[in-house]
């Protein structure tokens, strides 16, 4: 290996571009703290001439990014390209082949193909980080792969997505509309390239899986992940949660239990209620949080930006640096040989306390059939909330209930009996309050 450490940029967008920033401001302290120089050699990105506040002449270009993979003057491929297949995956096949590492920050790539990649990367002996694909500047994954590796994980949760934690808080904040909030979170460089991955929650599963396998040391599973997103929230639904004593956010949530010959991985993305005085209830704008529970060490709390140029570019140099030095641990922390199987737990049993959204026709009988339901299903009603319909007196009114502790099924159920009923305008919305 070279004196310096040589990367290939592959994707200079927002994380790309914040990455040669950070080379060209940090360099000389990198290289104190490395060891080496990181020296970037190559780039690719899909237009040469697009001007990206970055002067990338010093660079040599390549128009096929795969090209880097046989590249003799390269030791890491730095993919930043995004996608969980097309030519992200190409590239960063042929490069782990190669025995060069890779430094990726593609959640959807790692949570598809992760597995595979670090097999590649055992065999060839080459280094796999994903820093940045997992709450951005966060150091989660070494916080959670090295710093609480001496524990046996128990539970995994909090705010994995910076574009839809930014909507929920700029609607909470200023009562602005989804649509606006959403537009100006992509203008800031914090949304995935098909914004739906964020606001259904995908970006968010894709992250929950990588912590669970890396955290519980068990397959990677995003297949299984119970995933919604926001974008049945309304700002009545921010109003009502406000008024209860909560506020909303989008929490990832992961959980293994039974014996090690039969494990059950529960791993949920969805819109929480969350008690204004609970720590994640606080955190707010892009910023991500990350809450592990080890057994020895504890509740642990990883807070900062999740989502930005900068915030992603410093995780994805912490990787190179680590590079540099020679410190690379396993990528999911244990060869993946080892990795335990698990089969999805059943969420039936899971006991919480929900909040229940419904947009109901105003009319006698309705809240007699919905409690009927309830009692039907044993659900027992905490508290509830009607607000008046300003739209005249045939206008669909909008009613939000609390339950107490009940399992999941037994809302489901209730629910259930509620299908097809002419009372109901609209499907009910379910988010349960996070304990
Ligand atoms: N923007 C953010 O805050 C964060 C992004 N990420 C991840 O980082 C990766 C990059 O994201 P951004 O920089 O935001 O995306 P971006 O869209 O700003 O940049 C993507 C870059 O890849 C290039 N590219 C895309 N498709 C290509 C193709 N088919 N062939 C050649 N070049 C191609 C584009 O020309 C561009 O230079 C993604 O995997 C994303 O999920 C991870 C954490 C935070
Ligand atoms: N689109 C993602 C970017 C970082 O992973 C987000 O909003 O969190
Ligand atoms: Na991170």
């Amino acid at each position: 290996m070279a004196d310096n450490l040589r990367i290939a940029l592959a994707g200079v967008g927002t994380v790309g571009a914040g990455v040669v920033r950070l080379l060209e401001e940090n360099g000389s302290l990198i290289a104190k703290r490395a060891g080496r120089t990181i020296e970037v050699v190559a780039v690719s990105a899909r237009d040469r001439a697009k001007d990206r506040g970055v002067d990338l002449s010093a660079y040599d270009w390549e128009d096929d990014m795969t090209a880097f993979a046989a590249r003799g003057d390269v030791d890491v491929v730095v993919e930043l390209v995004g996608g969980s297949d097309g030519p992200a995956l190409a590239l960063a096949r042929k490069a782990l082949e190669n025995g060069k590492s890779l430094v990726t920050a593609n959640k959807a790539m790692v949570a598809h193909h992760g597995l595979e990649l670090a097999q590649l990367a055992e065999q060839s002996g080459a280094a796999l980080r994903y820093e940045a694909a997992v709450a951005g500047g966060i150091p989660a994954i070494k916080g959670l792969g090295e710093g609480a590796a001496a524990n046996r994980i128990e539970r995994i949760y909090g705010i994995l997505n910076g574009t839809c934690n930014y909507i929920l808080s700029e609607m909470e904040s200023t009562g602005r509309d989804f649509a606006d909030v959403l537009a100006e979170a992509q203008a800031l460089g914090y949304a995935e390239a098909d914004p739906t991955f964020d606001i259904e929650g995908v970006d968010a599963a894709h992250k929950l899986s990588i912590l669970a396998a890396l955290g519980f040391g068990t397959r990677l599973d995003f297949a299984s992940v119970d995933t919604s997103g926001i974008s049945r929230i309304r700002a009545a639904d921010i109003a009502q949660a406000d008024a209860l004593g909560y506020v909303i956010r989008l929490i990832g949530l992961a959980d293994v239990s039974g014996s090690e010959e039969s494990l059950q991985l529960f791993q949920r993305v969805a819109p929480y209620l969350v008690a204004k005085d609970h720590p994640l209830a606080g955190v707010s704008g892009p910023t991500n949080a990350v809450v592990c529970e080890g057994n020895f060490s504890g509740r642990l709390l990883f807070e900062g930006a999740g989502a930005g140029d900068g915030p992603t570019a410093s995780a994805v140099v912490a990787d190179l640096i680590d590079i540099a030095r020679g410190s690379t641990p396993p990528p999911f922390s244990i060869p993946v040989s080892a990795l335990e199987e698990t089969a999805p737990a059943d969420p039936g049993h899971r006991r919480n306390r929900a909040y229940i959204r419904m947009v109901v026709a105003d009319k006698p009988g309705v809240l007699a059939e919905i409690t009927a339901a309830m009692r039907d299903a044993e659900v027992s009603i905490e508290s509830f909330i009607q607000h008046g319909q300003p739209d005249g007196d045939d206008a669909p009114v909008l009613i939000g209930m609390v339950t107490h502790e009940s399992p999941e099924a037994a809302v489901s159920k209730a629910l259930t009996l509620l299908e097809g009923s002419p009372s109901l305008v609209e499907e009910p919305l379910v988010m349960r309050l996070l304990r």
